[in-house]
Order: structure tokens, then C-alpha cells, then sequence
């Protein structure tokens, strides 16, 4: 920073009392000139002083333009392709357009290809979108390999048999489809109460085929990802694209595809945009490959018939409450590596749980494993399956249509 100037002295003027008139005179004329240079010298520097505050208030003034502008620019969304070692391939989301960019080092080193970024005008990397930022990977539960398999599901034969024709077959031999010259069913939709093993049945077709399970929920793309539902659905179907073989399940798809008559949202811009994509990936969905739709519903009453229609979720498939033999398969299934008491007789239970859904009987179960435990028993007795009884009839009462499950 420059020092400002010195101010000048102050003139001073000494008349000495023994001065003649003209000698006076002369003093006086001296000190005016004096006065007169010190006050030109004076305005001089207030004048410069005034311009480098104009200068320095020019200077701010263009410091806030920059510091708004940076604050407020908004940065694109886009997908890092392939790391080269000049740059980055990036794609920004949107229009597509394919740029090799730059990117810090820094940067650089913690990016892989496949990350979404946030890129500049001028599409220099800025930032690395972390999973926490990135709402497609919090709306999709991706599992490459589910654990789920066809004997963990109880009492639902017809319908496992029908999801096999219509998903696996397909995916499995798509070469025979072809010769027989018939188009595979694009979506299925399950329907029946909560609880029944709908999510189970998409999960064990995955694993049979090999595919990724990607499953996304109806009623988090209107609720908690609000103005961006028709993207993820796009984003959804790209993210299949990507990992073929692939089953897609959307749960709860009447959040997205109700009547309008009946959904008090349905009406909404927003959720009817994110159906009409959903409409137009599967209607444009044949020549995708091995990309398998599979949605489930609770209110199948509540559907837009729009959605049914050829070609899309065209296959319906009702998955009820379990009859007795069913229960009592699905209790099969839970106690399988439990320490039954000889005394349990699981068809008797069968038979004391009519309305219980799949998830309450494997809650049941667990009830049942946890009054053993409360007991200081390792094996689980008759009585412990009447208390669980009570506690899963008592908790459905209090939250009815949500049953406990354990997973
Ligand atoms: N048929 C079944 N056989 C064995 N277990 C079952 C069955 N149905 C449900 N379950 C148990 O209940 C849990 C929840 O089931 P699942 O998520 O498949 O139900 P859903 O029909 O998809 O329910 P929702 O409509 O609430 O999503 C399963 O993880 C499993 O433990």
C-alpha cells in the first residue's frame, strides 16, 4: 500500500514589532504568497486523493461483480466417460454432448470413469458429485448379484412359474423368441397386498439370470425427489443400458401411475411427466437388449389403464396372501436354520395364522427366536410361537398395512 503524502506546513507569519512599513509590507506580501502555494498544494492532493477513491471504489465495485458471479454460476452435470491422460471425456447430461475437458491433478486422481461431475461453462471439471450428492444413486438400490433364490419363496408356484416364463425365458433364451418370431412380454407387473414376496419374486429372477437388480420406488421419485422424476426414470433405463443383463423393478408404481380420478397428486405436472417417460422408455424399449421391467403394486385398482396396454406392463400377475400350505411353507423357510423344540408343529401354525402375510410369518419367526432367547432357552418352543403370535397381531393392529418384516 502507498503512504499518503505528507500534508505541507502550516505558513506562519512573525511581524516584528521593530519592522518598518514597507519592511512589513513586504512580510505580509511574502506570506500570502506562501498561503496561496500551500493551499494549491493542498487542493492538488485532495484532488488526487479524490481520484484514487473513485479509482479504489471502481475497484470494488468490480471485485463484487466477479465475487457475485462466481457465487451464482451455475455449474452442468455431467458423466466422466474415460480418463485420458490429456483430460477428461465428459457427457453432459441433457444434451449429450461429448467434450475433452480438463481437470485438476488433484481432482483427476480421485475421479474413475462412470463418476458424475459438475462442470463449468467452459466445461473444466469442477467437482466430483459423490454419492451423497447424487440423487440417481440414492432413488436406485442396485445389487449386482441379489442373494435371493426361488426355494426362499414360499407358496407362490404359479407365480414364480409365470415371472420365469415372462422374464427369464426371455433374458435366457431371447434366440428362441426370435425363431419363433414373438416379441417377449416387455414388462409384468405383480400385484397383491404388502408384504407377499413381490420384491422377493424380482429378486430371485435376477439372480437366476445373472442380471443387476435395480429397483426403484414409485413414491420416492414424487415425494422426496420432487422436479426430477422424469429424469431419473430416464436415468434408470440408462443405467440398465449399462449394466445388461439387467432386471428393472419399480415398486409402488401407483405413486407414478394412478388415475387421475383417483390420486390426489396423480393430477400434478410432475408426477404425469414422470409417467409419460416411463411410458416412452418402454415403449421405446425393444432393441434394448437384455433389459427385463418388472413393477409392483398394492393398489392395482388405482392404475392408469395406460400402462397395461400392449406392450407395456402387459402381463399381469396377482401374488395374494398365503393359503394355509403356503404359510406353512414360508414358515419352512424362516425356521430353516432355527432350533425348533421337537413340540413345534409348523402346520398347526400354518393353520393359526390365516391372513398373515409372507413378511408378518417372518416376523413371526423372529418373534418366536427372540421370547426364546428372552427365556435363556437356545430352542424355540410351542409358546413362543403363541407369544410372537400376539406381538405381530398386536403391531399389526397399531400400523395397519405395514407389517413387520425382517429381512
Ligand atoms: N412368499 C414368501 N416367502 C418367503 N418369505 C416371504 C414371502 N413373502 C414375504 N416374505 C418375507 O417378507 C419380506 C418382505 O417381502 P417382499 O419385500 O418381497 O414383499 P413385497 O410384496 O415386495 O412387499 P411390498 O409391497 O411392501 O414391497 C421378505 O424379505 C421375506 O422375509
Amino acid at each position: 500500500m502507498s503512504r499518503s503524502p505528507s500534508l505541507p506546513d502550516r505558513p506562519t507569519l512573525d511581524l516584528d514589532p521593530e519592522m518598518s512599513p514597507s519592511e512589513r509590507l513586504a512580510a505580509l506580501e511574502e506570506h500570502y504568497a506562501e498561503v496561496i502555494r500551500v493551499n494549491r498544494e493542498l487542493k492538488q492532493q485532495v484532488s488526487a486523493a479524490k481520484q484514487r477513491q473513485e479509482e479504489l471504489t471502481e475497484q470494488v465495485d468490480q471485485l463484487e461483480r466477479q465475487n457475485d458471479t462466481l457465487k451464482t454460476s451455475s455449474l452442468y452435470i455431467a458423466t466422466a466417460e474415460e480418463l485420458l491422460d490429456d483430460g477428461v471425456i465428459v457427457k453432459q447430461h441433457g444434451n449429450n454432448q461429448e467434450v475433452l475437458t480438463e481437470v485438476s491433478p488433484q481432482l483427476r486422481s480421485e475421479m474413475e470413469a462412470g463418476d458424475r461431475v459438475a462442470i463449468n461453462d467452459s466445461f473444466t471439471v469442477k467437482t466430483r458429485l459423490d454419492s451423497e450428492k447424487d440423487a440417481r444413486a440414492q432413488a436406485m438400490e442396485v445389487d449386482a448379484s441379489p442373494e435371493v433364490v426361488y426355494d426362499d419363496i414360499g407358496g407362490l408356484e404359479e407365480q414364480t412359474r409365470e415371472v420365469r416364463e415372462a422374464v427369464e425365458e426371455p433374458l435366457l433364451n431371447a434366440e428362441q423368441f426370435r425363431e419363433v418370431g414373438i416379441d417377449p412380454p416387455s414388462g409384468v407387473l405383480l400385484h397383491g397386498p404388502p408384504g407377499t414376496g413381490k420384491t422377493m419374486l424380482a429378486k430371485a429372477v435376477a439372480n437366476e439370470t445373472d442380471a443387476t437388480f435395480i429397483k426403484m420406488a414409485g413414491s420416492e421419485l414424487v415425494q422426496k425427489f420432487i422436479g426430477e422424476g422424469a429424469k431419473l426414470v430416464r436415468d434408470l433405463f440408462e443405467l440398465a443400458a449399462e449394466r445388461e443383463p439387467a432386471i428393472i423393478f419399480i415398486d409402488e408404481i401407483d405413486a407414478i401411475a394412478a388415475k387421475r380420478t383417483e390420486s390426489k397428486t396423480s393430477g400434478d405436472a410432475e408426477v404425469q411427466r414422470t409417467m409419460m417417460q416411463l411410458l416412452s422408455e418402454m415403449d421405446g424399449f425393444e432393441d434394448r437388449g437384455e433389459i427385463r421391467i418388472i413393477a409392483a403394486t398394492n393398489r392395482f385398482d388405482m392404475l392408469d389403464r395406460a400402462i397395461l396396454r400392449p406392450g407395456r406392463f402387459d402381463r399381469l400377475i396377482e401374488v395374494p396372501e398365503p393359503g394355509p400350505e403356503g404359510r406353512e411353507q414360508i414358515l419352512e423357510i424362516h425356521t430353516r436354520e432355527m432350533n425348533l423344540a421337537e413340540s413345534v408343529d409348523l402346520d398347526d401354525w400354518a393353520g393359526e395364522t390365516a391372513g398373515f402375510t409372507g413378511a408378518e410369518l417372518a416376523s413371526l419367526t423372529t418373534e418366536a427366536g427372540m421370547f426364546a432367547i428372552r427365556d435363556g432357552r437356545t430352542a424355540v418352543r410351542s409358546e413362543d410361537f403363541e407369544d410372537a403370535i400376539e406381538k405381530v397381531e398386536a403391531e399389526d393392529e397399531d400400523s395397519v398395512g405395514t407389517p413387520v418384516a425382517f429381512n
